[in-house]
């Protein structure tokens, strides 16, 4: 691989709960290049938000911190900056300049009472020291090139004349204004209906092509990671259990939770037969233990068929189980 865009190593974000510091997400390595889109993806609670948190700096103040690891971004001025030994002020210099951002709702990022070209326009004045007309003008590019019908009249208006899926193009096109090395997307389709989720996921794919940026895409939603993610890691109470390209990782899972993950996905036509024949979608029973709440050894074992004694004594290790593959299983040649 070309040297990464995003380089994470040994990463630990902890928050600190009942006066002690609970770990959110331990020992994560993950690394970006550019052009190449990596998806994080596990259930709710499994530690995929707390990391894209971490890498923007942004984990709630007084609460959380990054307790150990380094976060290393390539800039476009070619320097490699560790993230966690910066500043606020750098930190904000960075964000929105190298790291753009689009989370799942467009309104968290867009601000009710200036209009959207104003509010595309202020990274493009304050990151690139364009002057208003300027990036006034480039604000209007920015939303045609998100696909935004007549943008000179949508910059003037405000968020709220605008459609859900027009709102998130509007903070794609926001995140994107300053061309940025990295784009960290947060479940970025979600609130949205199917067909706008497609059209959004093409667009990013779109995006991607012209500019090469690098992307961080955080979903549960595996069907998305198959449209979207050249590899994809899978969370489960704060630790990735299996790492490896999308394709090969889907066709033969090595993890037990990414197994289960997979079989609680319908193809099309599969839900309807089930449904029919009365059969319940097979799901992974239990759920994601809390923070405060996780078992010694294998966070999984409790809902996991293949578990025996050893499982529950240490954390497995990531083993290597085929070409930039891997999983976090003992039994992973069972699996
Ligand atoms: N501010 C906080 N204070 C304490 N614990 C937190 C805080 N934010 C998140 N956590 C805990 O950290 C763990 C990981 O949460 P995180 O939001 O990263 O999960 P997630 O995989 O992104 O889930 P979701 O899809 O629901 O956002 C959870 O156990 C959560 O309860």
């Amino acid at each position: 691989m070309s040297d990464p865009i995003l380089n994470i190593s040994g990463l630990q974000a902890v928050f600190r709960i009942a006066g002690k510091d609970v770990p959110a997400v331990e020992d994560l390595d993950l690394t970006i290049a550019a052009g190449e889109t990596v998806a994080l993806v596990g259930e709710s609670g499994s530690g995929k938000s707390v990391t894209s948190l971490a890498i923007m700096g942004l984990l709630p103040k007084n609460v959380g911190r990054i307790g150990a690891g380094t976060i290393s971004l390539r800039r476009k001025s070619g320097e490699v900056a560790t993230l966690n030994a910066l500043d606020h002020e750098h930190l904000r210099q960075i964000r929105g300049n190298d790291i753009g951002m689009v989370f799942q709702e467009p309104m968290t990022s867009l601000n009710p009472v200036y209009t959207v070209g104003e509010q595309i326009a202020e990274p493009i004045r304050i990151h690139l020291g364009k002057s208003h007309k300027e990036a006034a003008a480039e604000a209007v590019k920015l939303l045609a090139g998100v696909g935004i019908p007549d943008p000179a009249r949508r910059a003037t208006q405000y968020p709220h004349e605008l459609s859900g899926g027009m709102r998130q193009r509007a903070t794609i096109a926001m995140a994107l204004a300053c061309n940025p090395q990295l784009l960290i997307a947060d479940e970025p389709t979600t609130a949205l209906d199917v067909t706008i989720q497609a059209q959004i996921l093409e667009l990013l794919q779109q995006l991607q092509r012209e500019r090469g940026m690098a992307i961080l895409f955080v979903t549960h939603n595996l069907g998305v990671v198959a449209e979207i993610a050249d590899r994809v890691a899978v969370m489960y109470a704060g630790r990735v259990v299996e790492t490896g390209p999308v394709a090969e990782v889907f066709a033969h899972p090595r993890h037990p939770y990414t197994k289960g993950l997979l079989r609680s996905v319908p193809r099309l036509g599969e839900a309807v037969r089930l449904k029919e024949a009365g059969t319940p979608l097979p799901t992974i029973a239990g759920s994601v233990p809390s923070l405060s709440n996780r078992p010694k050894g294998c966070a999984f074992a409790n809902r996991c068929q293949y578990a025996i004694d050893a499982c529950r004594t240490e954390i497995p290790p990531l083993f290597d189980v085929g070409p930039n593959r891997a999983a976090r299983c003992i039994r992973w040649q069972e699996v």
